[in-house]
């Protein structure tokens, strides 16, 4: 089960490694701040360590360019790494073609597509962005484009997951984050659920940043969040 938690190192290189010293989850979170510090040759020492690794990047270009970066990063072994649906189909596509020529004979990166943003509300759709879609049906619909191209799932709100999962298929990976447990604040996410209801609507895995990291207690905080999960599915 604690594979299903990824924690996203949202830190300093120098933060991350005492985080890791005091608490080592089982899968991590590395997103732009770490990577752009710490950068591939940590995260190999990592994979190397034992680590499981989300490698979020979060990549939207034109389709060659996905290309050349997913092909360099893959050889990292990283498990997941994603890119943005709204890239479209062909840069999609691309993305997935990278990691299948990168795959060792045990192991291939998993694409996953930004759908929107869990920090995305409707009024920013709507009146920021000039959409004139829900945000549920657009993250529904970026999600059928994503399977359709070749991704391995989906960035989703648990908001949508079961939408997703039902226009999608069960195989289809649907990883969450805008995890927040009753207690906590929201932050600057806008579409959150608790762990328990992320799980319940059928979330594969779940990315929680500071509801752990800024914890007074991070190691207090992951285990009662694995054990409400735990509790919610026994
Ligand atoms: O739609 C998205 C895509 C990615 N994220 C990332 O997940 C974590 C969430 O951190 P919290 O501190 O738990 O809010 C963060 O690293 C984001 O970059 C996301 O929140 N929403």
């Amino acid at each position: 089960m604690s594979k299903k938690v990824i924690v996203a190192l949202d830190y300093s290189l120098q933060e991350a490694e005492a985080f890791l010293q005091s608490f080592p989850p089982a899968f991590i979170k590395v997103g732009y701040q770490l990577f752009y510090e710490a950068g591939p040759a940590w995260v190999a020492k990592k994979i190397e360590e034992g680590y499981h690794v989300f490698l979020d990047l979060k990549l939207h270009d034109i389709p060659n360019t996905v290309y050349q970066g997913v092909k360099t990063v893959s050889k990292l072994g990283v498990d997941l790494l994603t890119i943005h649906a709204s890239g479209g189909s062909q840069m999609i596509g691309r993305a997935r073609e990278a990691v299948e020529q990168t795959a060792a004979a045990n192991h291939r990166t998993k694409i996953l597509a930004v759908t929107q943003l869990t920090s995305t509300d409707q009024a920013m759709l709507t009146d920021e962005l000039q959409i004139g879609t829900n945000v549920s049906d657009s993250a529904i619909h970026l999600a059928q484009l994503a399977q359709r191209s070749g991704a391995d799932g989906v960035i989703c709100s648990g908001q949508e997951v079961r939408a997703i999962k039902q226009a999608t298929s069960s195989e289809f990976l649907a990883v969450t984050p805008g995890i927040r447990p009753k207690e906590a604040g929201a932050d600057d996410q806008k579409r959150v659920v608790t762990p328990v209801q992320a799980i319940e609507r059928g979330a594969d895995y779940l990315v929680i940043g500071r509801p752990i990291t800024k914890a007074k207690d991070p190691k207090r905080a992951y285990e009662t969040i694995l054990q409400s999960i735990e509790e919610a599915t026994t």
